[in-house]
């Protein structure tokens, strides 16, 4: 593993963490050459996951200093290489969390590249050429052609770019669990951030009947209000709690903390199912009397394919679903993510990282 390899001749400037203090500072380092599968990105912007917190501050143990972040990054096409057919010159494009796969095994042949045991991220993953990957929080990017994707006209690229993460990562349950073609469900999300407010948008837009659990009941007018949720669960509030007992067919868990699944498995009627996106640290309690009572189901998902991806981004352009976003300049990330450690951001992050003033 190394930094660069020789064929990283391009000089890009960057925001990165060097310890698990977190801190960001300026950054400038190497990007390969644009190579015949390759196609080169102007960044304009970058959404800041939790993700990113957790890898900046080391959470999972994993990070590889300098780190630098990112993986919800829309910019125009600067390059394209010979090999590419699908991009040109001055595309409205966006990268998420991939940046490589295997296109061999079962997985990358059944475009499910993301469940591939060799995929590379697009930070804090090695290459092919056995370089670090390093994210958006950078001026430029150089990136296989196949992990990008086009960026509906009407769609802004400011409000877009979290779609790539929080977008895809609360989509693909949905379509897993059927959620996107039958109408009339009882759905609940658990944590209103990032990736839960976008999933409110995504239930309401399918036709379902969206009950948002949170810790905080300070966010029920805006639930309702803003993002069209139809109920909303203290889920602190035991009488809250007993009351919504076997009424929801499907949950979302976005939380990034460490919390027990026995009370919100409750809310589920028999033979529901509940869908962990949420990453936290430590591992999570999950009693078996509130599964084997009621035949329930957990799983997890894990973000999406490239063609998930762009069927999520063009689901958005229809139904012109963005996200809920808060712009800030590349010298106030370390604000940003202190406000968002603390949950204090409606709902997402974005770094204007070219500084330009209109949402393009
Ligand atoms: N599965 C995937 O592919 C995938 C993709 C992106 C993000 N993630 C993970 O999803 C999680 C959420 O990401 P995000 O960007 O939406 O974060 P966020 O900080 O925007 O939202 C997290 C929400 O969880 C709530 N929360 C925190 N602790 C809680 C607790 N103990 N009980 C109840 N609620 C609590 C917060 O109030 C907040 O609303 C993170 O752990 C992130 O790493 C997973
Ligand atoms: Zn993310
Ligand atoms: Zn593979």
């Amino acid at each position: 593993m190394a930094q660069t390899t020789p064929n990283h001749t391009q000089t890009v400037s960057g925001w990165a963490a060097h310890d698990p203090s977190g801190k960001i500072t300026p950054y400038t380092f190497k990007r390969r050459e644009n190579g015949i599968n390759d196609v080169t990105i102007e960044i304009l912007y970058c959404g800041i996951c939790h993700t990113d917190i957790h890898h900046v501050k080391n959470d999972w143990g994993i990070t590889m200093y300098p780190v630098v972040p990112g993986h919800e990054i829309t910019g125009l096409i600067t390059k394209v290489g010979s090999n590419v057919t699908k991009f040109k010159v001055g595309d409205r494009v966006g990268v998420g969390c991939l940046a490589a796969s295997c296109l061999d095994c079962e997985f990358c042949k059944d475009e499910q590249e993301n469940y591939c045991d060799q995929i590379q991220f697009t930070y804090n993953g090695i290459f092919w050429d056995g370089s670090i990957t390093y994210g958006g929080y950078s001026k430029m990017l150089v990136a296989d052609h196949r992990y990008v994707v086009h960026i509906p006209e009407n769609l802004p690229m400011d409000a877009t770019a979290p779609l790539l993460c929080a977008g895809i990562t609360v989509f693909c349950p949905l379509k897993d669990n059927n959620m996107l073609e039958s109408p009339g469900k009882k759905m609940g999300v658990i944590g209103l951030g990032g990736l839960g407010h976008v999933a409110v948008k995504f239930g309401k837009a399918f036709g379902h009947h969206v009950t948002v659990i949170s810790t905080s009941p300070s966010k029920e007018k805006e639930a309702k209000e803003r993002l069209g949720a139809d109920d909303f669960i203290v889920s602190t509030n035991v009488k809250q709690m007993q009351a919504g007992k076997r009424s929801l067919d499907f949950i979302l868990d976005t939380v990034s903390a460490k919390h027990s699944l026995g009370p919100y498995l409750e809310l589920l009627k028999v033979k529901g199912t509940l869908v962990i996106v949420g990453a936290p640290d430590k591992p999570m309690d999950l009693p078996s009397f509130p599964l084997i009572f009621g035949k329930r189901v957990v799983k997890g998902s894990m973000t999406g394919s490239m063609k998930e991806t762009q069927e999520m981004i063009d689901v958005c352009g229809k139904y012109n679903i963005t996200c809920d976003i808060e712009t800030v300049m590349p010298d106030e990330i370390n604000d940003a993510l202190d406000r968002l450690a603390k949950n204090d951001v409606k709902y997402r992050f974005v770094i204007n990282i070219a500084g330009k003033s209109s949402s393009l």
